[in-house]
């Protein structure tokens, strides 16, 4: 689990609107952490599947089908739905929104569109990632103008109880999306790729499966760690005519880099549209 300063520290409570992948990463992780206790949570989702899947894992925890049935609204709301319903969600239940902090990790939708619709600027919107279920999260935040010192206090120490939280200017927040917020996805793909390729030279899957993961996991702490580019790091791996230069030459013969940037900057572009 990432190291930081914060992870100690605990939040009020909590009302979680969309209890899918990324409310489970975030809040799951924050449980974990010991930042917020279950008592202190709401979740809201009209899945009964979903509200199941909360009560059986966190029994303390209080679920709704809606937020109209919330009697008492926690004093922060972390909104976690599909960025299309986002403006239902808030036209839905106006008079539950008053004096919250509200915290969005919606792809492309810009404070803005929230202040508007949610009806006042007391609003951070933030950028995640799923690795923040396990403590080592990736994630971006920007305020709107209503929010106060305090509210982002209590944001970061949310986004730092399960990972690294880094404030940036909203311009910046599709283009996080676009690496940090998607790349669990472009990395678990190399790590099955990886995998694949150890069965293709023989290995049994689950020793493949094994040796790739413990190889994207240790490659990304030297860089972390040892604070060297990663060409160096790459360099001091490939031998003269050895195996992994080879190795490498097919990679860039595949263009494996720009399609990386290309994948990075498409889904930029796609946050773009969703806003
Ligand atoms: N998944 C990821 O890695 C990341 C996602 N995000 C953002 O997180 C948000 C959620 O994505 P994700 O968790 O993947 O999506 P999910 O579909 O897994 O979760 C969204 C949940 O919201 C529920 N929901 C639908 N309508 C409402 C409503 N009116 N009130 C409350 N809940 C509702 C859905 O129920 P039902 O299924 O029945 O519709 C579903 O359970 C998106 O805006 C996305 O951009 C940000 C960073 C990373
Ligand atoms: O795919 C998506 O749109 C969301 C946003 C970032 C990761 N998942």
């Amino acid at each position: 689990m990432t190291e930081n300063s914060n992870a100690s520290q605990s939040l009020p409570p909590l009302c979680l609107i969309g209890g899918g992948q990324m409310g489970r990463a975030i809040v799951g992780g924050l449980i974990q952490a010991g930042t917020i206790r279950p008592d202190d949570l709401v979740v809201v989702d009209p899945s009964a599947q979903c509200r199941q899947w909360w009560s059986d894992q966190h029994p303390s925890a209080k679920c709704h089908a809606s937020v109209q049935t919330v009697e008492t609204m926690p004093p922060i709301v972390l909104l976690a739905v599909k960025p299309p319903i986002m403006q239902r969600v808030a036209q839905s239940a106006p008079k539950q929104w008053a004096g919250r902090l509200l915290v969005s990790v919606a792809a492309g939708i810009t404070l803005n569109s929230m202040q508007a619709w949610f009806g006042h600027d007391r609003v951070i919107r933030v950028m995640p990632n799923t690795p923040c279920l396990v403590g080592e999260g990736a994630s971006a935040f920007c305020a709107a103008a209503g929010a106060t010192d305090e509210d982002q206090g209590h944001v970061k120490t949310m986004l730092e109880a399960v990972g690294i939280a880094i404030a940036v200017d909203e311009k910046q927040m599709n283009a996080v999306t676009g690496l940090s917020g998607s790349g669990p996805a472009y990395v678990f793909t190399i790590i099955e790729g990886l995998a694949d390729g150890g069965v293709l030279a023989g290995l049994p899957r689950d020793l493949a499966m094994q040796l790739a993961v413990q190889t994207v996991l240790g490659a990304a702490t030297m860089v972390k760690e040892t604070g060297q580019h990663p060409g160096q790091l790459k360099d001091a791996v490939a031998s003269p005519a050895g195996t992994t230069i080879t190795g490498l030459n097919t990679l860039e013969r595949r263009a494996v880099r720009a399609a990386m940037a290309d994948a990075v900057a498409a889904a930029k572009q796609r946050g773009d549209e969703l806003g």
